[in-house]
């Protein structure tokens, strides 16, 4: 069940009406619903089933300490890129014990910090930074936990941007070089190799490519076994997609439950699963108030107070996403426009060609901005960035204050 649904001809989130949320906190403002976050976690981990397994959030796609402090109470793990994640993790009551750190360039203090807090495992991108973990550890006196990412060379189809498991990619180590790669890891003495991972890409649509991916690995896993390597997880990332508009990706019941299935008759090799998007996107809108509806000769424009700073993805990545009335009555007639932000590039733009009735004052929601959204706004423009708001039933949360101007300047100094 969609959580964001009109009642009355007005859009509400869970029990609470849109607008009213807009007219008390301002706009441009994030909305999301946590019984959406909740039940997308649940789909994950119900559909694995008995296989020992663990469903470790993707906290980029949404690091907000109330998202994360929701997902911590159901006993969620974290898949991890940096120190400051995990921080954010450790804040919002997340447990350090279930956390993955991915990453490409961890940095030794980062290393040394993860260590410290007992996190469950490094997810290595590559030799030299097996040599930097073996180090840090030794200078602690301790061990560390690693699994290697392997890149298995499996085209995602997803927007090249995003796709990370082919070998043109910066990630992970190719599958030529893994046993050479676990034969050092295993000979470290600081390091105590546990895992296996990869992570194929972003907002895939079909269950096939992952599947193959997880074969590649099983290979693997057998072929290690032979050298008396053994692992005791296998983490096979995230990226399942979303419908942001025409895509029919997988339900994540049917993506896990296919890993789940190709895991039969290994009970001693853990499931791990990191989604972010499938989670967080469609539990979140961006709503936004018009500020002016221009007509131009070739184009009409709806000028909203959001822009790129708020919402990078559709100027980034060309990314669709639906942009729909808060109230769905209007007296304004249908035209095709533009709608656009206040920010000066001309990429600024959150939907294009877009059939809509809209008038000065009137509230859009963009939908699908739970994930990707907030995480990645900048402060453009010395635009102040929007509060996040999270509604659980009839209950408003903020849990992000809107910036303030002096925000902005947080941490400069003027000459004098
Ligand atoms: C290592 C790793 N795990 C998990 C994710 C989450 O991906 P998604 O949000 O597509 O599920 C990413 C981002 O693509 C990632 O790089
Ligand atoms: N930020 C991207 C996805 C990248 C995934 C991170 N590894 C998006 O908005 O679609």
């Amino acid at each position: 069940m969609d959580h964001f649904q009109y009642q009355g001809g007005k859009l509400f989130a869970e029990d609470v009406s849109v607008q009213s949320i807009a007219q008390e906190h301002g706009t441009p403002l994030y909305i999301y619903s946590r019984a959406t976050l909740e039940r997308h976690w649940h789909a994950f981990n119900d559909a694995v089933g008995t296989h020992p397994h663990l469903i470790c959030y993707a906290v980029k796609a949404n690091s907000n300490l109330g998202v994360l402090s929701v997902l911590a109470k159901l006993g969620s793990g974290f898949d991890i890129v940096s120190g400051g994640e995990l921080a954010r993790v450790i804040e919002a009551g997340g447990d350090p014990a279930k956390v993955v750190f991915s990453g490409v360039a961890k940095k030794p203090e980062e290393i040394r910090y993860a260590l410290e807090q007992g996190i469950m495992c490094f997810n290595v991108e590559s030799e030299p930074e097996l040599q930097r973990i073996n180090q840090v550890a030794q200078d602690m006196n301790q061990t560390a936990s690693i699994s290697l990412r392997i890149n298995p060379d499996v085209d995602a189809g997803t927007h090249p941007y995003i796709s990370t498991g082919l070998k043109a990619n910066k990630f992970g180590i190719p599958r030529e070089r893994a046993v050479a790669a676990y034969k050092l890891a295993h000979s470290l003495p600081h390091l105590n190799v546990v895992g296996m991972d990869c992570h194929i890409g972003s907002q895939l649509t079909q269950v096939q490519p992952f599947v193959d991916a997880l074969d590649r690995l099983l290979l693997l896993v057998d072929e290690l076994a032979e050298y008396g390597i053994h692992i005791s997880h296998l983490d096979v990332g995230g990226g399942l997609g979303v419908k942001y508009l025409n895509e029919r990706p997988p339900h994540p019941k049917e993506y896990a439950a296919a890993m789940a299935e190709r895991m039969t008759g290994r009970e001693n090799l853990k499931l791990i699963l990191e989604p972010g998007r499938a989670i967080a996107a469609n539990a979140g809108i961006l709503v936004t108030q018009v500020e002016f509806v221009k007509e131009g000769d070739e184009k009409h424009f709806a000028i909203v107070d959001a822009a790129m700073n708020d919402l990078i993805r559709p100027a980034l990545y060309a990314a669709w996403q639906d942009i729909i009335r808060v109230e769905q009555v209007t007296s304004a007639p249908t035209r095709t426009y533009d709608v656009v932000g206040p920010v000066c590039e001309t990429g600024d733009f959150l939907g294009k060609d877009r059939q809509l009735a809209v008038a000065e004052g009137d509230y859009l929601a963009v939908r699908g901005a739970g994930a990707y959204g907030f995480v990645m706004a900048s402060n453009y423009n010395s635009r102040c960035r929007p509060a996040e708001i999270m509604v659980d039933q009839q209950r408003v949360h903020v849990v992000r204050e809107r910036e303030k101007q002096k925000d902005l300047w947080k941490g400069e100094h003027k000459l004098t």
